[in-house]
């Protein structure tokens, strides 16, 4: 039997602001290079949630793991050293710098030619490698700063609601070329779109006023009677 160890392991996880609780004992293990999905209703705890794991914001109580390292209390800066890149909700790039620039400036070593063309390849920006950041349209921004989390060659890339603001084809290229990640990068994305995260099928965890209500695959999810009632609004 094999046992797969996993890579980024949270342990009764909190966040308190005040005496507010915004995520509450969360446990949930992320194994190696598979693809994961957090949803949930807004101010469930999610962005919080991700903070936590890539340092921007400290945990109140419980441990987080990654690999055999306690980063609970780690700096950002060291997080993302270790292999952990986030990509935020609102596009952040540098607007003047080609696509390539824009990923060279990312990555933590140099890319060589291959690893380039990958990842032009997989988020879809091969044609536009040579096209200055400003000049594209949004949802081309948000692949774009995939790539530039990709360069970094993460172990671990976080996600925050990559469909944001993109048209109903943008998000269905999205989860297409998310779903070429597995196998090769642990992903972790939060999403509001259910036809997006229906399309991921991805391993699923959903919160609920900071809680961990239900974790499995979308079907699971899709069919949790707790999960329907949060989603249509009777709790
Ligand atoms: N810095 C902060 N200070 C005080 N309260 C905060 C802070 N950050 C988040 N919260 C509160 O914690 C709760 C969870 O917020 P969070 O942003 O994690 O939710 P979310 O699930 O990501 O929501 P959304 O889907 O709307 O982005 C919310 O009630 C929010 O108002």
């Amino acid at each position: 039997m094999t046992v797969t160890i996993p890579l980024l392991s949270l342990r009764n996880v909190s966040r308190s602001f005040g005496t507010f609780k915004a995520v509450t004992d969360v446990s949930e293990d992320f194994g190696p290079e598979e693809l994961n999905c957090i949803i949930g209703p807004n101010g469930a705890g999610k962005s919080t949630l991700l903070n936590m794991i890539c340092g921007t914001l400290a945990v109140s109580s419980g441990s987080i793991h990654f690999g055999d390292e306690s980063i609970g209390g780690m700096s950002g800066d060291k997080i993302a050293r270790l292999g952990i890149a986030r990509k935020f909700q609102v596009p952040s790039v540098f607007p003047s710098l080609s696509v390539v620039e824009n990923f060279h400036v990312s990555a933590s070593n140099a890319l060589s030619a291959n690893e380039l063309d990958e990842i032009l390849s997989t988020v879809n920006l091969s044609v536009d490698r040579d096209t200055t950041a400003s000049e594209l349209p949004h949802g081309k921004k948000q692949w774009l700063e995939i790539g530039m989390a990709l360069s970094m060659q993460p172990k671990v890339l976080l996600l925050d609601e990559p469909t944001a603001g993109l048209s109903v084809d943008e998000t269905r290229a999205t989860s297409e070329f998310l779903r070429t990640l597995r196998g090769k990068v642990t992903v972790v994305v939060i999403e509001h779109d259910m036809a997006f995260v229906r399309d991921l099928k991805a391993h699923t965890m959903v919160l609920h006023h900071g809680k961990v209500i239900a974790s499995g695959s979308f079907e699971d999810i899709e069919n949790n009677d707790l999960v329907r009632d949060v989603y249509l609004g009777r709790r």
